[in-house]
């Protein structure tokens, strides 16, 4: 989509460059999954499937013979949530013994620790443990990481069928978990990881797959939230080599008080995308990252951009579960926040408008294209971790597919991160914890 930039934008954006160095110390592909620690985790992931229309793929429990946790993967097209909780540790302990007698290993999840576990959900309650990312070689990327200023927690581990995992620690207790497949294995043969027991879908009544998603296709963004964040993003940066995301937008002149910092750290395709925040101090309300550092126990994650093609199709059927176990979404902002929206973004059409104003869907663009984005109420029990839902449109490049066919690829990151919405948004998060009194 071409977008209309008003005249007297376009000199200083004629001098804006985006600007990709190229600079990855290893192949990065893409997100692979996302794995949250709980407290029980067929509850959790029961939610969250219901609440984003997310089927149950593969599991990993004492049904699958797993006595030391339980693990449930969901997926939505590219999108994989993974929920772990442990079980007792005696049972544990007995599993670890009757193994070093050469019994089969127990567990598919490298490197899982029962207590470590029980200490992270102690300590943060139910929050993202990994952000999962295929790499070309994940021993490869665990060598770089390490030797540039990374702190190693698995060393590269061959998990079978040439799939290899390896981790490096992120943010608080938050790690990056490299996930490889070697030369001819299919990433898309066996739902999960090897271990994990498959759950085929089941039919509807007319023998159609059943339940369907709600159109959620992958993880646009996975965003940090750190006392430092220059500290974070050069420790990152440094053992990645991923790039700071450039970003321009006509509303990014300073006049929000927003109470936080952030920088987008891209990979080569900007297809991974790590924005970390830290707080600012001195403003009228506690920094909305401030309350999540102190609620959390320290860094991790803060929230996860899901990606949809269609946000109003999405939504309807998210908003239709709000109620009734699924997740609510922050209050849609006022009037004329509507009644502004055609001259902020142009290219909507009234009707557009009228839906986005309907879901109390936000629009946004930059110099690119245009993101549509919607933010829920915190997920669990804590005001930490929440979930954005948006749609990106234009920035639309013909790629040549290796049997000559062309198709149109999506630029990263294409629209912005919401900076034009910052007012908007942060009056609905203010408003939210001002109920809570945090
Ligand atoms: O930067 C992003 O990715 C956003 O989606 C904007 C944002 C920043 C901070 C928040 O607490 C909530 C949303
Ligand atoms: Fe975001």
């Amino acid at each position: 989509m071409a977008i209309g930039v008003p005249a007297q934008q376009q000199q200083v954006r004629q001098a804006f460059e985006r600007q990709n160095p190229l600079s990855d110390r290893f192949g990065m592909k893409a997100f692979h999954h996302i794995e949250f620690y709980c407290g029980d985790a067929i509850n959790t992931a029961s939610r969250f499937s219901w609440g984003l229309g997310m089927p149950m793929v593969a599991k990993s429990d004492q049904s699958t013979g797993n006595p030391v946790h339980a693990s449930y993967v969901l997926r939505s097209h590219d999108l994989t949530f993974v929920f772990t909780a442990p079980y007792a540790t005696h049972l544990a302990v007995a599993a670890d013994k009757v193994q070093r007698l050469s019994a089969p290993p127990t567990s598919p999840l490298p490197g899982f620790d029962a207590d470590k576990a029980y200490a992270f959900f102690r300590a943060h309650g139910m929050a993202a443990r990994a952000i999962g990312i295929e790499v070309e070689d994940a021993a490869a990327a665990y060598e770089q990481c390490t030797a540039n200023g990374g702190t190693g927690v698995l060393a590269p581990t061959d998990c079978g069928n040439g799939v290899t995992v390896s981790e490096v620690a992120a943010y608080g207790d938050v790690v990056l978990r490299f996930v490889s497949y070697g030369q001819g294995v299919d990433a898309h043969s066996g739902a999960f990881l090897p271990g994990f027991q498959d759950i085929s879908a089941p039919k509807g009544a007319g023998g159609e797959a059943w339940p369907a998603t709600y159109g959620i296709e992958r993880v646009d963004h996975a965003v940090g939230n750190v006392w430092d964040m220059m500290e974070a993003v050069e420790r990152l940066g440094g053992m990645t080599g991923m790039h700071r995301f450039a970003e321009f937008t006509a509303e990014d002149v300073g006049t929000v008080d927003s109470g936080l910092n952030s920088v987008v750290l891209a990979s080569n395709n900007e297809v991974v995308l790590l924005p970390l925040n830290e707080p600012t101090y001195g403003t009228k309300r506690k920094s909305q990252i401030q309350t999540y550092l102190e609620q959390n126990v320290g860094p991790g994650l803060q929230h996860l951009a899901l990606k949809t093609n269609d946000i109003i199709g999405t939504l309807r059927l998210m908003k239709e579960r709000s109620h009734m176990g699924g997740f609510e979404f922050l209050d849609a902002p006022g009037e004329a926040y509507y009644s502004d929206l055609p001259a902020r973004v142009p290219e909507l059409t009234p009707q557009q408008v009228s839906e986005l104003q309907e879901l109390g869907v936000l629009a946004d663009k930059d110099d690119q294209g245009i993101l549509l984005q919607i933010f829920t109420k915190p997920c669990g029990d804590r005001p930490t971790f929440f979930i954005e839902i948006i749609q990106r449109i234009g920035c639309e490049d013909a790629v040549e597919l290796p049997g000559g066919q062309v198709q149109m690829v999506q630029r990263g990151g294409c629209g912005g991160f919401g900076k034009g919405n910052f007012r908007a948004l942060f009056k609905s998060i203010e408003d939210y914890e001002k109920k809570l009194g945090v």
